[in-house]
């Protein structure tokens, strides 16, 4: 049975892998042809994905809204996610509206996450979700993150930046910004909001 289960495993991580390099390379070029045929490689060439299976309990009562994960944005540089037929995925607009993503069958949702942001001065914009539980059942989402490696010093290149903008993020370790959210009162999303911006936004007042 594990053999079998690492078997699947092994078997989706590496379609999951090819579909992420696919769409990181796609999401790039929509800044530019020549600048992510560049950067693809040099810049993206040992990002690392992480599969994570969210399995979340029925809640107790369904008279009110229940969250099954808070909002946030996701650390990642893209995440693929399939959320089973219950729904219940939901994406924050800009005028602070949460709008429902729908789960329709044979498709998959791709998340820019805060490192993506980032490296793109803001150009690609990470995406607030939350999770709600609408139905008295087990509901599971498979979930794919496409990640810089643990040691990657993040700083937009002055071609992403453009000359007519301002660069909008200091340079940061990869690593220090997972540990600044996983650790750090200050980081718990879900709590008070901070996210790469308040880290590491040049005229961020966190530091
Ligand atoms: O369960 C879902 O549909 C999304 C989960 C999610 O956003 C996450 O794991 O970061
Ligand atoms: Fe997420």
């Amino acid at each position: 049975m594990v053999f079998l289960l690492s078997e699947i495993l092994q078997e989706y991580g590496g379609k999951m892998t090819e579909l992420a390099k696919v769409i990181q390379k796609t999401v790039l070029m929509s800044l530019g042809e020549e600048l992510g045929m560049k950067y693809y490689v040099s810049e993206f060439g040992n990002c690392n994905g992480y599969l994570r299976i969210n399995n979340y309990s029925p809640p107790d009562s369904l008279e009110q809204e229940v969250e099954g994960l808070g909002m946030h944005t996701d650390m990642s540089c893209i995440t693929i996610v399939y959320q089973d037929e219950l729904g219940g995925l939901q994406v924050r607009s800009k005028d602070g509206k949460w709008v429902d993503i729908l789960p329709c069958e044979g498709t998959l949702v791709v998340n820019i996450g805060d490192m993506l942001q980032a490296w793109s001065n803001d150009k690609l914009r990470s995406s607030e979700h939350r999770v709600i539980l609408k139905k008295p059942v087990n509901r599971f989402s498979l979930v794919f993150f496409w990640c810089f490696e643990d040691e990657k010093v993040i700083l937009a290149p002055d071609e992403v930046v453009g000359e007519e903008n301002s660069r909008i993020y200091k340079s940061f370790v990869c690593s220090d910004y997972l540990n600044f959210r996983l650790t750090n009162e200050n980081g718990k999303f879900e709590k008070v909001g901070f996210t790469v911006k308040d880290f590491v936004g040049i005229g961020s007042k966190l530091k």
